[in-house]
């Protein structure tokens, strides 16, 4: 059984249950799908009874026995079975409000903003009555309603509303025709006798409401016949909406959504009470309105919810791949839950309303969207620098064809994802970003095209550093007058050869030829700073004094045929010495400036200049190189200190030479040759005269010339020493040997006499004797 509502209470104060209870009857949701019925009539003619009976509904009914009013205020039940709510409303001619008529019409008023078929309740007997048939109540009903639907009355047509007369306690002497004829004239009467607003005067009574008539016998006296008129009832005009009698018909609903009924009634008592004008199409749209509003509310509340998993990440510049698909399903979510519930309020409020859910979905949305094609952005050049770079490392490439390539899978990409977050319906665009990356695209390819340019020059730099790290010291450790002819034809053939590499692998990167130009300039610029570092590391102080003391040594030391030079007191030392010594300062002049003999062989230098600076970024090392300077290799102070230097080692040489001539005369004097002669002249002759004597000397002498031009002295020395040692060992054995033997002999002739002192061990052993000897 449905429980009852105090809608209304007896102080006239509405209920703040209505939403719940509505939930509980389960009409939240039901939309349109739902209607109101009141009942009217005068106190305890069994209204109540006939609306447990006809809904089975719960209201209260009057205790047979005390007679008194039972229902104070406005109950309302749902009906069993269908989705219908019913309103009880206290009675008329009520004894306890006396003459107080002021709640009779609010109830009127309150029940036919709301209700669909008002039920009119009375006595057979009453019929023809003016007080008891509640035509008071009726007239207050059109005029009322007539406030009520003004605006829709002169709008378009207004609302109309079903009056059920319920005749009780019909005996059956009169027929229903009857009673419908007397009804319906004294209904037509009171119309003609309500003052109609402006406009209005012309209305009819069929404009506004529809008649109906059902009679239902006694209760008390014919319970079977009332509980069968009844059901008859209940099926044919509220169950069943295909009979003919069914009365539910779409045309009296009020048109507010269930979900809505709740605040509608409120604000319709609230203005009821107040006194305030009852305006129901303006009430309808505030409450279409307010509804939307709830509704959007509510909608924008789980909208919000499913972007907190990909707002940050997206806020903090994370692509997010999920974003579109969440953007689409929850902006979708909260407009298919709007309109689920809104569509049934007044079209152009909920329109209006629909318009404004999808402007706050898209202003919610539009920051996301903004940052993820920042993303996307960021993501695109990130992979296209990567890309780039990976691609630019194989070996073979062509640098147009990699960029090309590259840049238009990026920039299909980044639409492609770019469309994919765009959602239908906003005029969100990522145009500008889409050019903006182009242009940082084109900056990345530029960047990555000079960065491959110079590390190829820097590669080409090194291989010219590396040849002429060779090519200037051979050439500078023979200094000869076309010694810089031959430096610089080497540096150029080595730069001629890096260029012409250059320009092959320049030409796959895409370069212009300003950009291969001034790059080759750049080049030659930096392999001349290199040779001149070179030079300048073979030109240092001690590198050269080196090189000159070998100059001069090689002059002084050896004669002309490259021949060790052994000095002689007859030979001119001094002479070769100055000669030696000048040849080497000689050579010590070319050393000062890069200068060819063929001016064929001149290096030209590339000037920085501002056609250069505009295609390229030189270093400042190049900028700031002098040429003209840099052909300068050694200043005059160290080229006269380097003179200085080199005379005090050559001097050293020379007086080390006179030492070995001195020394060499010393130490045979001269007297002694003449003394020797003197002396020896005899044996002299007795050689020279004797031919045996005299070849032998001469042999000897042959012999001894060989074994000094051989250079066979030592070993001559060595075998001779290792035969003398060989020798003196064998006659030391050989002289032990004949010493033992002797004293074996002696031994031998004593050994009569002495038998017995040999036995007594006197005797000692050989290594004994051999000591001794
Ligand atoms: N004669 C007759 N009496 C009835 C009928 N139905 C109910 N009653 C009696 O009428 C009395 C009032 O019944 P209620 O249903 O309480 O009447 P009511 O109009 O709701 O009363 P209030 O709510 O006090 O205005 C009760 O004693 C019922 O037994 C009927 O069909 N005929």
């Amino acid at each position: 059984m449905a429980s009852r509502l105090h809608v209304v209470n007896e102080d006239k104060e509405f209920s703040s249950n209505l939403t719940s209870q509505l939930s509980d009857w389960g009409l939240s949701d039901a939309g349109f799908n739902y209607n109101v019925v009141s009942v009217f009539g005068s106190q305890s003619t069994g209204k109540s009874t006939l609306l447990n009976k006809l809904f089975g509904t719960t209201f209260d009914v009057m205790n047979e026995s005390q007679r008194r009013q039972t229902t104070k205020g406005i109950w309302m039940c749902k009906a069993t079975e269908i989705p219908l709510l019913v309103m009880d409303v206290e009675g008329t001619d009520g004894r306890e409000r006396g003459e107080d008529q002021d709640f009779e019409r609010k109830s009127a008023l309150f029940s036919l903003a709301a209700s669909s078929v008002l039920l009119i309740n009375m006595w057979e007997h009453q019929v023809g009555l003016y007080q008891g048939a509640n035509m008071g109540l009726l007239k207050t009903v059109m005029e009322v309603n007539f406030s009520m639907f003004i605006a829709s009355s002169q709008a378009s047509k207004p609302p109309k509303t079903l009056l059920l007369f319920v005749i009780r306690d019909h005996i059956g002497t009169t027929p229903l025709e009857n009673l419908r004829a007397t009804l319906t004239n004294d209904i037509e009467n009171i119309w003609n006798s309500v003052s109609k607003p402006e406009g209005l005067s012309e209305a009819s009574l069929s404009d506004y409401f529809d008649l109906g008539f059902v009679t239902l016998p006694h209760k008390l006296l014919q319970p079977e016949e009332f509980d069968k008129q009844t059901s008859s009832v209940r099926n044919g005009y509220f169950g069943d909406n295909t009979s003919t009698d069914y009365i539910l018909k779409p045309q009296y609903h009020r048109q507010i959504p269930a979900d809505g009924l709740s605040h509608y009634l409120e604000t319709i008592w609230d203005k009821v009470q107040n006194n305030k004008d009852l305006d129901v199409p303006t009430q309808q749209e505030l409450l279409a309105q307010y509804r939307c509003d709830e509704i959007a509310s509510e909608a924008l509340k789980v909208f919000h919810s499913r972007l907190v998993p990909v707002k940050k990440p997206v806020e903090v510049g994370k692509f997010v791949p999920e974003l579109g698909r969440v953007m689409r399903d929850s902006s979708k979510e909260a407009l298919d839950t709007f309109d689920s519930t809104a569509f049934r309020y007044a079209k152009p409020v909920y329109e209006k309303k629909r318009e404004e859910l999808a402007e706050t979905i898209s202003t919610t949305l539009s920051p996301l969207y903004i940052s993820q094609v920042k993303n996307l952005h960021k993501k695109a050049i990130d992979s296209y620098k990567k890309e780039l770079h990976a691609r630019l490392k194989s070996d073979s490439y062509d640098f147009s064809d990699v960029v090309k390539e590259s840049s238009t899978h990026h920039l299909d990409t980044f639409v492609e994802q770019a469309k994919e977050i765009t959602l239908a319906g906003t005029a969100w665009s990522y145009v500008e970003t889409l050019e903006q990356l182009k242009l940082d695209m084109e900056g990345v390819s530029a960047e990555c095209r000079s960065d491959e340019l110079s590390k190829i020059i820097t590669q080409l730099e090194r291989s010219i550093q590396k040849e002429a790290g060779e090519f200037v010291e051979v050439c500078l450790n023979a200094p000869d007058a076309d010694m810089w002819d031959k430096v610089l034809e080497r540096f150029s053939a080595s730069l001629e050869r890096s260029k012409a590499s250059y320009v092959i692998k320049a030409s796959r990167l895409n370069s212009t030829d300003a950009e291969v130009d001034a790059t080759t300039g750049s080049l030659v610029r930096r392999a001349w700073i290199s040779l001149r570092a070179k030079i300048d590391e073979q030109c240092s102080e001690q590198v050269l004094l080196f090189r000159l003391r070998g100059i001069f040594e090689d002059k002084f030391r050896y004669d002309d045929k490259g021949i060790p030079r052994v000095w002689r007191p007859i030979d001119d030392i001094e002479g070769v010495y100055a000669g030696a010594r000048e040849h080497t300062l000689n050579l010590l002049k070319l050393y000062r400036r890069i200068e060819p003999q063929d001016a064929s062989h001149a290096f030209v230098y590339p000037p920085v200049d501002d056609a250069v600076l505009d295609v390229i970024k030189v270093s400042d090392i190049e900028e700031a190189f002098s040429y003209e300077e840099s052909l300068q290799v050694l200043g005059e102070a160290k080229e006269a200190q380097l003179a200085g230097r080199f005379k005090k080692d050559a001097d050293a040489i020379y007086l080390e030479a006179k030492r070995s001539v001195v020394s060499s005369i010393s130490k045979i004097p001269l007297w002694f040759y003449v003394a020797l002669l003197v002396l020896g002249w005899n044996e002299l002759w007795a050689v020279l005269s004797n031919p045996i004597y005299l070849t032998l000397s001469i042999l000897a002498a042959v012999t001894l010339y060989f074994v000094y031009t051989l250079n066979l002295g030592g070993p001559i020395t060595t075998i001779l020493v290792t035969v003398g040692k060989e020798v003196n060992r064998i006659i030391v054995d050989k002289m032990i040997s004949v010493q033992n033997d002797a004293r074996n002999a002696a031994t031998g002739a004593t050994s009569g006499g002495s038998g017995a002192a040999s036995e007594g061990g006197s005797e000692k052993p050989a290594h004994a004797a051999s000591k001794e000897y």
